[in-house]
C-alpha cells in the first residue's frame, strides 16, 4: 500500500514543519500533544481525529490521558518514514485543534 509514496528529504520536513507551529520530528516520527480543561475533551477530540483518520485512510498512533492526548505519525507502508500523508494528517488535525478547547 502507498507504495508509490516517497518519503520527505530534511529540507521538505523543515519548510512543513514551519507551517505546523507546535508539531515536531524526531527521529522518523511526527509528533504534538495537546494539553485540555480536562478529560471528556481530550477523549472528544481523539474521536474527532479517528473520524478523520478513517476519511484519510492515514492512522496516527494516539495516546489519551487524563487531560492531554499525544501524537505520533509516520507512514507504515514505505517503512515507517515520513511522507506528505502525515503531513496532510497533522494539518487536518491542527485545523480542529481550537474547536476543541485546546490550552
Ligand atoms: C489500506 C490502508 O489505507 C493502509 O493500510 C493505510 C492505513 N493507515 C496507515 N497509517 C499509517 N500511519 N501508515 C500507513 O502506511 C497506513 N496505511
Amino acid at each position: 500500500m502507498n507504495a508509490q509514496v516517497e518519503p520527505l528529504s530534511g529540507k521538505e520536513i523543515e519548510e512543513r514543519l514551519a507551517e505546523l507551529p507546535g508539531w515536531s520530528v524526531k527521529g522518523e516520527l511526527l509528533r504534538r500533544h495537546y494539553l485540555f480543561h480536562g478529560h471528556f475533551p481530550a477523549a472528544a477530540m481523539v474521536l474527532h481525529i479517528a473520524q478523520i483518520q478513517e476519511e484519510l485512510g492515514h492512522h496516527a498512533d494516539l495516546t489519551l490521558g487524563y487531560n492531554r492526548i499525544d501524537i505520533a505519525v509516520n507512514t507504515h507502508s514505505i517503512g515507517d518514514r515520513i511522507t506528505h500523508l502525515d503531513f496532510g494528517l497533522a494539518r487536518r488535525i491542527e485545523d480542529i485543534a481550537a474547536g476543541h478547547g485546546v490550552r
